[in-house]
């Protein structure tokens, strides 16, 4: 069975956040004697496609409207990633070197148009076409109903929802960059009055799948004005936890972290880490180091920060380091509070793939207090590196994390998404790094908490041969 997944990221090539170590990591984890996966993105310009050979595959012209572009299929040459990586090369919409921007209806609508343009010349046709997020949400709709995809109607696709807080909303005087297809159907693209990717995917999709069962249930509460739709295609929707790359994600083989470690020289390899970050970062490393790493964005409730981080400091009892980029104003709040607490607090501005390695394999506690989580990756990062996750209980995190009130629970879960809480998360973390001996033998156990892809992509190899 051959499988291939459309996205507009894929780790290592294009990373703006978990959406890439998904579509980085399960293709590998998929492929086996009786299934090929492989991935389709697009060509960006960027320090992993100067660094890599690439051979052309195929050449042609796609119609946006009425604008013609010209494309090619290229194919990553000698791959240093464990599965077949092809990429729509649009050089006047595509290659730029970010992968979002102001223009992502025509960029990334050329690209699903480019993708099964080229699909359809291929000798044998993909088994299943599988989707990730709005960018490709247009994909379901157009093998469904666009004419020139005809060829296409009886081959299975799937949509794979990471964020349902992001449609791609677009107006219908736009309708016409999509290939023609019977208009009396127009009405699958549309919710709320506009042309809405992600909605016309959930519609005309085989199968939904989220990346927790958790945020399944949720979305049919809460979807970001998606809430009826999915009720009512709940019958083809499931919740299939992330998995993480065991591979990349190892303390044991790690090369961006200082020190390398296993379960058995936890101890000395993480002292190693947190003195390296907080020698870097001016931190008092004998108190116990609190983190964060991610989009500065309301989901991740990185705004409550500011207010959390400031009581908390008072206390004089812990350090906090911060990673992650977003909103200018929770940024420069975020600046702002170093005046204040310096030795206590500090924050880096940016993304950095590799000081997020040692942020993992350094810090005590990593905090994760989310409005949204569809799953997160981070805490199942933290816990292989064996960094205590303080969570809110919602989406993935509730299904990943177990509060150390219960039997064999090894994080702090709170219920709200405020600053207090945040506050009593410190408290009780703080307790916990005080009885040294409790909190060695959680940072053990988490370590061996097996969320490999294993599980994962079984369940989405199940879920192809149902619909195949
Ligand atoms: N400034 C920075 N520097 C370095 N690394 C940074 C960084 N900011 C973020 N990262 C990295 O980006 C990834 C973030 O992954 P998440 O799953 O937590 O969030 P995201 O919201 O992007 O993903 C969405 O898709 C994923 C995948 O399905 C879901 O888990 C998630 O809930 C959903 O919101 C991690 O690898 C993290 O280390």
């Amino acid at each position: 069975m051959n499988i291939i997944h459309l996205s507009a990221e894929c780790y290592p090539v294009a990373k703006v956040g978990g959406l890439a170590d998904v579509v980085g990591a399960l293709p590998k984890y998929q492929n086996s004697a009786t299934v090929t996966s492989q991935v389709i993105m697009p060509f960006y310009n960027n320090k992993f496609t100067k660094a890599h050979r690439f051979s052309s595959i195929y050449n042609a012209e796609l119609l946006l409207g009425e604008t013609s572009f010209e494309f090619r299929i290229l194919k990553l040459e000698n791959s240093p990633i464990d599965f077949d990586l092809f990429f729509v090369d649009v050089p006047k919409l595509l290659f730029k070197d970010y992968v979002y921007s102001s223009d992502d209806t025509e960029r990334f609508l050329a690209f699903q148009i480019a993708a099964l343009d080229w699909l359809l010349t291929i000798d044998q046709y993909p088994a299943i076409i599988h989707c990730h997020d709005h960018h490709t949400g247009l994909v379901p709709f157009m093998l469904q109903e666009s004419y020139k995809y005809e060829a296409f109607r009886k081959t299975p696709n799937i949509l794979t929802i990471h964020n349902a807080q992001y449609q791609g909303w677009f107006s219908h005087d736009k309708v016409n960059l999509i290939p023609s297809f019977n208009f009396n159907n127009v009405g699958l693209l549309d919710w709320g009055g506009v042309i809405n990717p992600l909605a016309a995917a959930i519609k005309c999709a085989w199968r939904v799948t989220t990346v927790s069962p958790s945020y399944m249930e949720e979305l049919k509460t809460a979807a970001n004005g998606l809430e009826h739709l999915l009720s009512h295609e709940h019958a083809k929707c499931v919740g299939i936890l992330n998995g993480i790359d065991w591979k990349v994600w190892n303390p044991e083989t790690d090369d961006f972290i200082v020190q390398k470690y296993s379960v058995d020289t936890l101890a000395e390899g993480r002292l190693a880490n947190k003195k390296h970050l907080c020698d870097t970062f001016k931190l008092d490393s004998n108190k116990p180091l609190f983190a964060f790493i991610g989009r500065l964005v309301g989901e991740k409730g990185s705004d409550l920060f500011p207010e959390a981080f400031k009581t908390a400091l008072k206390t004089n009892k812990l350090s906090i380091l911060l990673l992650g980029s977003g909103n200018k104003d929770v940024e420069s709040a975020l600046e702002d509070l170093k005046e204040e607490t310096e030795g206590n607090y500090n924050a880096f501005i940016g993304y950095d793939e590799a000081l997020s390695h040692i942020i993992y394999a350094g810090a005590d506690f990593l905090l994760m207090p989310s409005r949204v989580e569809p799953c997160g990756l981070n805490q199942m990062y933290a816990l292989r590196y064996g960094t205590i996750p303080i969570v809110r209980s919602i989406g993935g995190l509730k299904d990943t994390v177990v509060d150390i009130s219960e039997d064999n629970g090894f994080g702090i879960c709170h219920e709200e998404a405020t600053a207090s809480a945040i506050v009593t998360a410190f408290e009780r973390a703080v307790k916990l790094y005080e009885d040294q001996a409790r909190f060695n033998t959680i940072r053990t156990h988490i370590m061996s908490i097996d969320h490999s892809w294993d599980a994962s992509a079984r369940q989405y190899i199940e879920l192809y041969n149902a619909i195949n």
